[in-house]
């Protein structure tokens, strides 16, 4: 090359040299040649060489080559229409199902944060326990909502699309209670949901454990927290049949009471999460505890003070009984019915609550209530389902207000009479309307003498129902384990985002090209020189 370069390129450049260059310098000697051309020996010294037409083209052509390169590094980094990914998840509850849609960035299945909730739909009815007695409802009631994500989901994406169903404490009572019942469900809403153009992924119960586990995930998943490393949200779960306390505590490191530990590994953090579910203290099986206790004194009429002052119904010994949480404390000869009135008392109503719980037993260094170990609350906390629709319900979701004021904004509702409640709130369901009373109390117990929140710990708690659109809940942290979204180790991250690689070259590229042209001049211009002598 250099060769034919010495033949038949230096040749039409003789105003550069009559003995060829040495030939490495040959290529740096040609875009001089050719931008400069040969000037007259007359105006040698007098003209810019800049001004030749040669060297105008060349500079025309060298803008252009930096204005494409440009170019290029702009339409490289444009935004692309974006691709997503999607995943179902169906939480089977004990009170109702619902089903969720999420969404992510096609291309950035491992990065953090970037699952987001596209869709939710409430399943019509009661939750799938609710059919043991007629399964194939079971799979019948989750149509609508299946429908509705075909819908969502782009016809494209639906046979890659994972569906998954869990199923809670209502179908952990289910199974404890009849085993066979609760295999006959699972059997129904797999047929049902196997029917569905997505990649479908089996239904299953989870364990407590992982209810409460995977409710710490979404919560700190979505805040961020787990991919900055930062101090994590502990996580307070309020279900209709089971209820869940997960957190971080420097106390903790699973010695004491191991089955309360989970370990996860997350974007190169350890964390030893101290979890724990207690079946039967959900809102729903928290009141049958508390109606059983009170039935036990006069199995006819119950006497209230969870319930406004003039309610008034007749209630069925074998609905209240019709659960493995109460069903071994069913009085002896009890009548069909008895006759649920209220008193609207506040302070024993707490008194009647506090009956559900066992806070003398402990094996341990400190426990919650029921023997359970639970290390001081550390951080914090994230307070979601039947803990936010009744706190919002009652106006109570600033935990800034002090705990002796929220305790007696709780003590003039509950003192309202029964038929000044439904009048003021017409579009609430009577079903939560008569039990806002109770499950106030309830949460107030619960946290304050069941977990130990005081006055001061009580302000960490925030009643949450969304976090950055996406409902707090166990479904969104179990999608992300299933489908490995949350990567063990840190993600390595180049030095550099692509935009600033592609811009950095350019301007590097530029910047070559002048330091070429201005390195060249002086060769140039011995170059002309030594023709000026000869
Ligand atoms: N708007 C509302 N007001 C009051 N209570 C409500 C409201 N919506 C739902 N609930 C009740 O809150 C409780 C918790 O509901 P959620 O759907 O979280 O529980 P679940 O998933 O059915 O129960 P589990 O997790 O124990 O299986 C249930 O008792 C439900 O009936």
């Amino acid at each position: 090359m250099q060769d034919l370069l010495t033949r038949f390129l230096f040749p039409m450049c003789p105003h550069l040299s009559l003995s060829p260059p040495p030939p490495a310098t040959l290529w740096l000697l040609l875009p001089v040649c050719l931008s400069v051309g040969p000037p007259p020996l007359s105006e040698m010294k007098e003209k810019n060489p800049w001004h030749s037409p040669v060297a105008i083209i060349i500079t025309v052509i060298g803008v252009i080559v930096i204005v494409a390169l440009v170019i290029v590094a702009v339409l490289q980094n444009r935004p692309l229409a974006q691709k997503y990914k999607y995943g179902i998840v169906l939480d089977a509850g004990s009170s109702h199902t619902a089903l969720y849609i999420y969404e992510w960035p096609a291309e950035k299945d491992n990065n953090t944060g970037r699952v987001e909730q596209k869709h939710s739909c409430k399943v019509i009815g009661p939750g799938i326990s609710s059919y043991a007695s007629a399964p194939q409802k079971a799979g019948e009631s989750l149509k609508a909502c299946m429908k509705e994500a075909e819908q969502w989901v782009p016809v494209k994406r639906h046979p890659e699309t994972p569906l998954y169903l869990g199923a809670t404490a209502g179908m952990r009572l289910l199974n404890i209670e009849n085993s066979a019942a609760s295999d006959k469900v699972f059997e129904a809403v797999g047929e049902a949901l196997q029917k569905s153009p997505f990649s479908y992924q089996g239904a299953r119960i989870l364990s407590g454990q992982e209810e409460g586990a995977f409710g710490w995930v979404t919560v700190n998943y979505l805040d961020d927290r787990l991919s900055q490393g930062l101090e994590t949200t502990g996580a307070l779960d309020l279900g209709g049949a089971s209820t869940q306390i997960s957190f971080v505590s420097d106390q903790y490191d699973g010695s004491e009471s191991p089955s309360n530990a989970v370990n996860f590994r997350l974007y190169g953090n350890d964390y030893e999460l101290y979890t724990h579910s207690f079946l039967c203290y959900g809102k729903d099986q928290a009141q049958r505890l508390k109606l059983a206790h009170q039935t036990q004194s006069g199995p006819n009429a119950v006497e209230d003070p969870c319930q406004h002052p003039g309610y008034n119904t007749t209630k069925k010994y074998s609905v209240l009984y019709d659960s493995p949480c109460v069903s071994n404390r069913k009085p002896q000869g009890a009548p069909a019915t008895f006759l649920h009135t209220g008193t609207g008392n506040v302070k024993q109503c707490q008194d009647v609550v506090k009956n559900i719980f066992n806070f003398t037993d402990c094996k341990y260094s400190q426990c919650s209530f029921n023997g359970v170990y639970q290390p001081s609350l550390q951080g914090p906390f994230g307070a979601f389902s039947a803990y936010y629709f009744v706190t919002s319900f009652l106006n109570l979701t600033d935990t800034s207000v002090p705990l002796e004021d929220v305790r007696k904004k709780l003590e003039r509702y509950c003192a309202t009479s029964w038929s000044q409640i439904v009048q003021e709130h017409p579009g609430v369901k009577e079903k939560y309307l008569a039990e806002y009373c109770f499950s106030g109390t309830y949460i107030l117990t619960l946290l304050t003498e069941g977990y130990n929140f005081t006055s001061e710990s009580y302000s960490n708690i925030n009643f949450i129902k969304k976090i950055k659109g996406s409902d707090a809940g166990w479904t969104l942290g179990y999608m992300l384990n299933l489908t490995n979204m949350i990567p063990a180790e840190a993600p390595d991250s180049p030095p550099l985002p692509h935009a600033g690689y592609v811009s950095i070259v350019s301007i590097c590229a530029v910047v070559i090209f002048i330091l070429l042209l201005f390195s060249l001049r002086p060769l140039w211009a011995r170059h002309c020189k030594k023709q000026q002598i000869v």
